[in-house]
């Protein structure tokens, strides 16, 4: 998909929120889901939002793929304030929704069907470069030989992987995935983190995580965003080293224990924080 940007930053920064408010709802339902929120994010950033529910991490999602306004404040995106040029976004929800009546190979070609440069050559490409950058890709997943069955034939992890595909075949500069991994089992979401990890070291796109789960945030992100109960803010920002790649022995090492320790701690006192008066 794509966001349509204008007017200027320096493009060291893929995505800047300067004083963002973010307000739902009218009259006396009117409430602020973000609040004076700043954010600045670089290439290649891998950036995990983690927070209580409704703090507002898919708010900034939205923001960012220019799908969500800010009520107050700027949104920049690749340089430009979101609102007119064109960025290549990839996106990935908890609910890999693809097209039944596609094959999962089509469903996975469907952003170069969509989105320029791509979309121009679309016809030409689809049996030759699109669909062997389609294999290359389902492979790297796991699920070689699957690329003509249809959705319904695969499981739910299956189906998540091939979501990933979907998101990168358009080699995106963001992307942004909303609980990827939410409804899949432990082990399935831990193969799959490995697996986000090698695509995301491969080609470096910007990437931003919302996640619940703080192994998943801590084994992925190089830099996590602790927010704060609504209206949310971001509290804190921290900074993850732990060297690459990270593999399940790096979630018993004490480091990694004791920053998914300290990010339950954060949280839990910010769900305990009262909400200020609006
Ligand atoms: N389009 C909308 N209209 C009205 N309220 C909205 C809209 N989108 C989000 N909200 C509200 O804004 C707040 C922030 O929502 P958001 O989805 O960003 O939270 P979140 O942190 O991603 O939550 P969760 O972790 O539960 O998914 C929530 O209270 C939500 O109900």
């Amino acid at each position: 998909m794509e966001a349509g940007l204008t007017s200027a930053m320096p493009t060291s920064r893929i995505a800047q929120l300067e004083n963002v408010n973010v307000r739902f709802g009218k009259g006396s339902n009117a409430f602020l889901a973000l609040d004076r929120t700043n954010l600045t994010v670089h290439p290649g950033d891998f950036v995990a939002m983690v927070g209580p529910s409704g703090c507002g991490k898919s708010t900034i999602l939205k923001l960012v793929a220019g799908l969500l306004r800010p009520t107050e404040g700027h949104v920049f995106v690749a340089g430009r304030e979101v609102g007119a040029e064109r960025i290549g976004i990839g996106m990935a929800f908890q609910n890999p929704t693809m097209l039944p009546w596609l094959t999962i190979r089509e469903n996975i070609m469907l952003p170069l069907k969509i989105v320029q440069p791509y979309a121009a050559t679309f016809r030409r490409d689809k049996r030759t470069v699109f669909y062997d950058r389609a294999e290359g890709l389902l492979a790297k997943v796991g699920l070689t030989g699957f690329g003509d069955r249809r959705p319904w034939e695969l499981s739910g992890g299956m189906l998540q992987r091939a979501n990933l595909c979907r998101a990168l075949v358009h080699s995106p500069k963001l992307l942004m995935l909303d609980e990827p991994f939410g409804a899949l089992d432990q082990f399935t979401r831990e193969e799959l983190w490995s697996i986000l990890q090698e695509l995301w070291m491969e080609t470096r796109p910007t990437v931003f995580l919302v996640t619940h789960d703080l192994r998943e945030a801590a084994f992925l992100a190089s830099r996590i965003l602790v927010m704060s109960a609504r209206p949310g803010r971001v509290t804190e920002d921290r900074q993850v080293d732990l060297a690459r790649p990270r593999t399940l022995e790096t979630t018993f090492q004490p480091e990694f224990t004791d920053l998914t320790n300290d990010l339950r701690r954060l949280i839990v006192e910010a769900r305990q924080a009262k909400e200020p008066a609006q």
